[in-house]
């Protein structure tokens, strides 16, 4: 089974990311460049890690008028991303048609609710209930769109495969024992996830933060 840990090189230098990602080449599954990475580098800074072969996750987590996320699609098309990132609370008509103007190597998924926020922060926005009712209604929706699957935490992934089991699911927000929670809130083990139905591991910190980030990389990897 292929490595299914994406490194999310969060970084602002390009000379960095590349560096550090040829580094943990070995210990990872591909690669996934968000909006800190695309919003400094564009399309040349994609182009320049893709050279390293390992799949692109471009996490763009795309929100607005269906027009405009299709528009959006269309413009990345080129760059042949393995996965990209829309928001499951744009709605049906908007995740339709971003999966209409996806490239058909490309699997579009729907972020639910950011691992960043609990319950509390969900009621702030204006939704009431819990954070686990909300996720499995928007992994509902998407499916309901034609998505390929969607984005949630380690807390929901084995209920969201019980409910749709051919989804694809990406689960961030992964903590060993000994990292640092940082923003995140809703998090778990890279063991826990995958062992729970995860199809990729997003990690970001736990190996750009390592004081040796091969080391740390080495020891997911040996958890899976
Ligand atoms: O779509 C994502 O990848 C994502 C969704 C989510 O709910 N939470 C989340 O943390 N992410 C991303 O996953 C990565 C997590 O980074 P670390 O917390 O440093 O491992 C970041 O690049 C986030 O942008």
């Amino acid at each position: 089974m292929s490595n299914p840990v994406y490194l999310a090189l969060d970084l602002p230098q390009l000379d960095a990311a590349k560096a550090l990602a040829e580094r943990v080449r070995a210990h990872i599954g591909g690669i996934k460049l968000g909006l800190e990475f695309f919003c400094a580098h564009g399309h040349h800074g994609v182009h320049e890690i893709a050279h390293l072969g390992l799949p692109i996750f471009l996490d763009l987590k795309l929100h607005d008028i269906p027009n405009t996320v299709a528009g959006a699609m269309q413009a990345i098309h080129v760059l042949e991303p393995a996965i990209v990132t829309v928001h499951a609370s744009g709605g049906r008509a908007m995740m339709e048609d971003a999966k209409a103007a996806a490239g058909n190597g490309t699997r579009v998924v729907a972020v639910t609710m950011l691992t960043s926020m609990d319950d509390r922060d969900l009621v702030q926005t204006g939704v009431a209930g819990k954070a686990h009712d909300h996720v499995l209604r928007l992994a509902e929706l998407a499916q309901a769109a034609g998505l390929d699957g969607i984005v949630c935490s380690g807390h929901e992934v084995a209920a969201v495969h019980r409910q749709w089991k051919d989804g694809f699911f990406v689960v961030p927000g992964l903590r060993m024992a000994d990292n640092g929670i940082g923003d995140q809130k809703r998090v778990v083990t890279p063991r826990r996830a995958r062992d729970d139905g995860a199809s990729v591991l997003v990690v970001g910190r736990p190996i750009n933060r390592a004081d040796d980030p091969v080391a740390a990389a080495r020891a997911i990897e040996a958890t899976l």
